[in-house]
């Protein structure tokens, strides 16, 4: 079977144009549909600057960023928004779940502006409880309010909202920063698990290469991309 580019970047370039004056070019880079991908580097190499361009939340100065065949420079600010919903699930560093929403209503938030998504789970919020029992979360934890989760009930939280309705892509920002290593391995098991049964494609970000045997392949930042400006 042939394998296609779900995520694809061309003679990138890209600089911040606030606060900072560093840049980054990414000649070439390719992920593939159903890949586990990790991508290491050190701290200030660029890492979750190369994920914003992924997920269209900057876009390139120069280059194409394509996403599942479309040129994200070629959409609307609105468009990439929806686009974004429905093709990328996320793992932010610091979860960013809404503190005060209950956990029912921050693992639904994505699918308001996916409707492919939502359609995949017609019955979102039985599926959402049925994730959280299969990642471990205790009974009843989807009323509870973000705010009162432990550090690793919240993470677990911001893993079935990425994945809640299947979204093609899943992209996880150094997830297990605040992790122990024995939670570490538990919770690479169930994404693992998470990501193989619904056969999405996986590009985790770390400076641990410890991690790096659980994945199709690893990326070296410094092989793919150079730093073309340092912070000013
Ligand atoms: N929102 C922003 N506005 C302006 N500059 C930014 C912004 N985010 C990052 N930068 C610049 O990009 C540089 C690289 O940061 P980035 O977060 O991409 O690296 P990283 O490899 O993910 O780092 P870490 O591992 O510490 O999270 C920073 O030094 C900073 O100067």
């Amino acid at each position: 079977m042939s394998q296609c580019p779900v995520i694809e970047l061309r003679d990138v370039r890209f600089r911040w144009s606030s606060r900072s004056s560093f840049a980054i070019s990414v000649p070439e880079l390719q992920i593939e549909q159903g890949e586990t991908v990790l991508l290491l580097g050190e701290s200030g190499s660029g890492k979750s600057t190369l994920l914003s361009l992924m997920c269209g939340t900057v876009l390139a100065d120069s280059g194409e960023v394509n996403v599942g065949g479309t040129n994200l420079n070629s959409l609307s600010g609105w468009a990439r928004d929806r686009f974004r919903a429905e093709q990328i699930g996320i793992i932010f560093q610091q979860f960013n779940l809404l503190p005060f929403g209950t956990v029912l209503d921050n693992i639904l938030l994505p699918l308001k502006f996916a409707p492919k998504r939502r359609a995949r789970c017609p019955d979102a919020a039985a599926k959402a409880i049925e994730m959280c029992k299969l990642l471990g979360l205790p009974e009843g934890v989807e009323k509870s309010k973000a705010a009162n989760l432990s550090v690793g009930q919240q993470q677990r939280v911001a893993v079935v909202r990425a994945l809640i309705g299947e979204p093609p892509i899943l992209i996880a920002d150094e997830p297990t920063s605040s992790l122990d290593e024995t939670s570490q391995e538990n919770f690479l098991d169930l994404l693992f698990a998470q990501v193989a049964a619904q056969k999405s494609t996986l590009l985790m970000v770390s400076h641990d290469p410890r991690l790096a045997s659980r994945f199709d392949r690893v990326v070296y930042m410094k092989d793919v991309v150079s730093v073309e400006g340092r912070q000013a």
